[in-house]
């Protein structure tokens, strides 16, 4: 199967309807796609990009379907497998083919791909290659979400391709965003687990990618944006330094003590008319966890003292949290313990890359008394106060 962007470009990925899971970690409630493009030269061909190994067979299936005998480029925007992981295979079948790559991609591929040296090309930032009367431009744009990633524009279509930048993990049989807001849904999810710790280089890219005219953009993963605005729109906001006035409340309870004093905290956010997104995480979908970490302004961590320390699902998250490295102001922690603990401690160890403003932690021992409530009200009045003056 391919699908035709125009009369010179087709769609020959693969969509990945059934995948459950990415890198073994990552939920994928709507499935993926490998996106490759296959564009047409007066005088030559490139494909662009490739997809997950275990699909090979069919992706070169989609090339013969399209009638293709000869290529002269592939680009590897990226060396992760699931883009990169077919270019062997795709290279028996058209030995002639030359690999393009940016500078770091070319050890990169060589360690993960049976390849040779000779069989890569490194094209340095702004280098163009024609294809005769479409020009291909490789824009380096790195650390979206390896070292090595560069993303390539054909100028006269003004189309960006931008391998994992802008990218969604979701099959869907439409070539083009059409349901918007589950576009932004799994957008948003992708950004919050793969972009997120990467947000300060990709404000970088953003900036050097607005010296481009880009009428569509073609992603790796997930739906075209023929309305590149919706999804660069989006970038700017979640790269931003600005954040909402919503509190991310992820706690686990084992016998109820904790998760009195959060449902506590939860009614008197609302209450004070605030924002609250909570995450029992005896059973959450990390992936929605991360979505709400990426405008939150404040996160409030509920975890009752096991072995001296925090639940291991709270340690979890803490971890989590800790590497997406969210734009969150303020923390704090709820609690409950029976004897003795460090839990608080422990958990804040977790963390050291959350720039946040810490509130005092609220640790009851056992089921809250009177006072760890009053305490909390005191938090919610903070909270309010800090939220108010954003
Ligand atoms: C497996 C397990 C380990 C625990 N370890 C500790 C501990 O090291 N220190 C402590 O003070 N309490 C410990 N406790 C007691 C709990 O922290 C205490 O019962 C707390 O109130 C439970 O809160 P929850 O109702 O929110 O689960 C432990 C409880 C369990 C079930």
């Amino acid at each position: 199967m391919y699908r035709k962007i125009n009369e010179a470009i087709y769609s020959v990925g693969i969509i990945d309807w059934h995948r459950k899971l990415f890198d073994e970690l990552i939920p994928l409630p709507d499935g993926t796609s490998y996106n490759s493009y296959f564009i047409q030269g007066e005088d030559k061909n490139a494909i662009i990009d490739t997809v997950e190994p275990d699909f090979v067979d069919d992706f070169l299936a989609n090339l013969a379907d399209l009638g293709i005998e000869k290529i002269d480029y592939i680009i590897s925007n990226h060396a992760e497998q699931d883009h990169s992981g077919s270019i062997p295979d795709l290279l028996a079948e058209f030995p002639e083919a030359k690999i393009l790559c940016s500078e770091k991609a070319k050890p990169m591929l060589l360690d993960l791909l049976t390849i040779e040296p000779a069989d890569l090309t490194v094209v340095a930032d702004g280098d163009t290659v024609s294809l005769g009367g479409k020009t291909l431009e490789f824009i380096y744009t790195p650390w979206v979400h390896w070292p090595e990633t560069m993303s390539t524009y054909l100028q006269e279509e003004k189309i960006l391709f931008p391998c994992d930048f802008f990218g969604s993990h979701l099959a869907t049989s439409n070539l083009f965003v059409e349901d918007k807001a589950q576009v932004f849904e799994a957008a948003k999810r992708y950004y919050a687990e793969i972009m997120m710790p990467f947000r300060m280089i990709i404000k970088k890219n953003l900036a050097k990618l607005a010296d481009y005219q880009i009428e569509m953009i073609a992603p790796s993963h997930g739906p075209i944006y023929d309305q590149p605005e919706m999804i660069i729109d989006l970038y700017q906001s979640w790269t931003s330094d600005q954040v909402k006035a919503e509190v991310v409340i992820p706690y686990v309870s084992m016998h109820g003590s904790t998760d009195d004093l959060i449902k506590y905290l939860i009614s008197s956010l609302i209450e004070a008319d605030i924002k609250v997104k909570p995450f029992n995480l005896a059973e959450v979908d990390l992936g929605d966890l991360a979505i709400a970490l990426v405008d939150a302004a404040t996160v409030i961590f509920g975890s009752p003292t096991v072995l001296t320390g925090p639940h291991p699902s709270a340690v979890y998250a803490a971890y989590l949290a800790n590497v997406l490295k969210p734009k969150t102001r303020f923390a704090g922690i709820i609690g409950s313990y029976g004897w003795a603990g460090r839990m608080t401690d422990k958990l804040l160890d977790l963390m050291p890359n959350l720039k946040v403003d810490l509130y005092e932690p609220i640790i009851a021992k056992g089921h809250g008394q009177a006072e760890d409530y009053q305490q909390i009200d005191v938090l919610v009045e903070q909270i309010k106060s800090d939220l108010d003056n954003l």
